[in-house]
């Protein structure tokens, strides 16, 4: 039995490389509707945790539920069906198209149903409507367009979200959202991903804590592989093991 308020599960979740558990039996559980953060220390296995998640990579064992069912053996194309779907990095947009034209090939990736939908003839039409409107939802519009490659880093991630937004995410997977960015990008990115949020759920890694701080219902705190504290900024930040792993130091407070 999963939990019916819970969007995503893991059971017993691990993963080893050659004999090394990068991964060691974890069970995350991630609540619908909220944005949830996967933080801890460099190497705690928080992108192999990720990777695992969308199915880049196959655990050695365990067991993952989306919505109930279970995904564990599932290919990242029929998880995305689902509407489990990983942000798209800059480097999968095309960089001479515009950001019109980057939305509106999103909105053309083949999922099923909607696949169907976007073939039939009021297609071209709706679709450059539909990613005028997401475009403008990411704050882009002014933007739409110009070749992207002479949009900004913040404005290029923006698209990021934009192109994961038009295939409509019940589940939106962000890798690293703010890497990168200088203050005035982290705030306006930040303040994106609390709009988007409204409808679906979150979960991202993230190292930026302020921005964590400032959005996330739940933070998961990873160390070697396990979960070392779970709960909000207030619970986790509070706790000792985690002012530790970050800061070699029981009195030391997560970097803010
Ligand atoms: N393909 C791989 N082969 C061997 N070891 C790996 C592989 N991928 C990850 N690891 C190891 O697993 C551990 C966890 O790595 P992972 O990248 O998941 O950590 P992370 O929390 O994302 O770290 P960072 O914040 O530095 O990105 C590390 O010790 C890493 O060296």
């Amino acid at each position: 039995m999963t939990h019916a308020n819970m969007i995503l599960e893991t059971r017993g979740l691990t993963r080893e490389f050659n004999g090394f558990t990068a991964v060691n039996g974890i069970d995350l559980r991630v609540r619908r509707g909220t944005i949830h953060a996967l933080i801890g220390p460099n190497g705690a296995g928080k992108t192999t945790c990720f990777n695992l998640l969308t199915k880049f990579l196959t655990p050695t064992s365990g067991q993952i539920f989306f919505d109930g069912r279970e995904i564990t053996r599932a290919a990242p194309a029929a998880i995305a069906r689902q509407g489990v779907v990983r942000s798209f990095q800059i480097s999968a947009v095309f960089p001479h198209l515009t950001p019109v034209d980057n939305v509106t090939i999103a909105l053309q990736r083949p999922l099923g149903v909607s696949y169907r939908f976007w073939k039939s003839s009021t297609m071209v039409r709706s679709l450059r409507e539909r990613a005028l409107e997401l475009l403008g939802d990411v704050g882009l519009a002014a933007y739409a367009d110009v070749k992207t490659v002479e949009l900004s880093y913040g404005h290029k991630r923006a698209l990021e979200i934009a192109t994961t937004l038009a295939m409509d995410p019940v589940l939106m997977l962000l890798d690293e959202p703010t890497q990168g960015m200088g203050h005035e990008d982290v705030d306006r990115v930040t303040a994106l991903i609390d709009k988007v949020s409204k409808g679906r759920t979150i979960l991202m890694v993230e190292h930026n804590m302020k921005m964590v701080s400032s959005i996330a219902d739940t933070i998961t705190v990873l160390q070697r592989g396990e979960i070392l504290a779970e709960g909000d900024y207030a619970v986790v930040s509070a706790n000792p093991q985690v002012k530790e792993a970050y800061m070699g130091t029981e009195d030391a407070s997560l970097a803010h």
